[in-house]
């Protein structure tokens, strides 16, 4: 596969097949702080982000960032440094799953644990919270600018990946660059694990 010629449909199908911890392997960039992980077991995650910052504990942002949602896309909520208040619970994930969101990522923590892992969409938080955020009706909250999550710069429409291990940001043109040797090495691991399950000598199999 030439990453010159993928489309973004191609691009999609590689990055739900690769595996995200493959791609550490190759970049540097792109890592989300690792407090950010899943809050639902066994996820996989990949689409498009929206974004939206959240200032002063405001709830009305989330509700313009919602109506922005469209099927595939992850929601990426920057809460300007706010580890308190929690702007995604119950009615917030079923409003992102109704819109046909893959997922929401919240640089900050989430609420309502039980009805998340009823409802299903993958949210990645830092922890959770029973404070949450209010219907203030600030004006400094924003929908689809760019943003900060987890140290990591995210642009409208960059790719959010995230599975059980942590959440990895891309451009367009990064993931595309990096999904062909990514999945190469994902082709060529399992031969590797049977060669050392079956005692191949390490030196030999480790040693380049
Ligand atoms: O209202 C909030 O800030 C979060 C919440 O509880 C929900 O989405 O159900
Ligand atoms: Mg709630």
């Amino acid at each position: 596969m030439s990453s010159k010629v993928l489309a973004g449909t191609q691009v999609l199908a590689g990055l739900e097949a690769v595996s995200y911890p493959t791609i550490g392997h190759f970049l540097e960039d792109g890592f989300v702080d690792p407090a950010i992980q899943s809050l639902l077991d066994g996820v996989k995650v990949a689409g498009p982000a929206v974004t939206v910052r959240i200032v002063g504990n405001d709830a009305i942002a989330m509700n313009r960032a919602l109506l922005e949602l469209y099927p595939g896309t992850v929601l990426v909520v920057d809460m300007d440094g706010d580890r308190r208040h929690a702007p995604v619970g119950a009615v917030t994930a079923a409003a992102a799953k109704a819109q046909g969101a893959a997922g929401i990522v919240v640089d900050g923590v989430a609420t309502d644990l039980l009805e998340l892992r009823s409802t299903g969409l993958p949210v990645f938080a830092r922890g959770t919270s029973c404070l949450t955020t209010k219907r203030l009706h600030g004006t400094e909250s924003a929908v689809n600018v760019p943003v900060t999550c987890g140290g990591v710069d995210v642009a409208p429409g960059d790719w959010v990946l995230g599975d059980d291990n942590g959440v990895i940001v891309l451009s367009p043109r990064e993931a595309a660059a990096v999904l062909e040797q990514a999945l190469d090495s994902d082709a060529a691991e399992p031969e590797l694990l049977v060669r050392i399950a079956a005692g191949e000598p390490l030196e030999t199999l480790l040693a380049h």
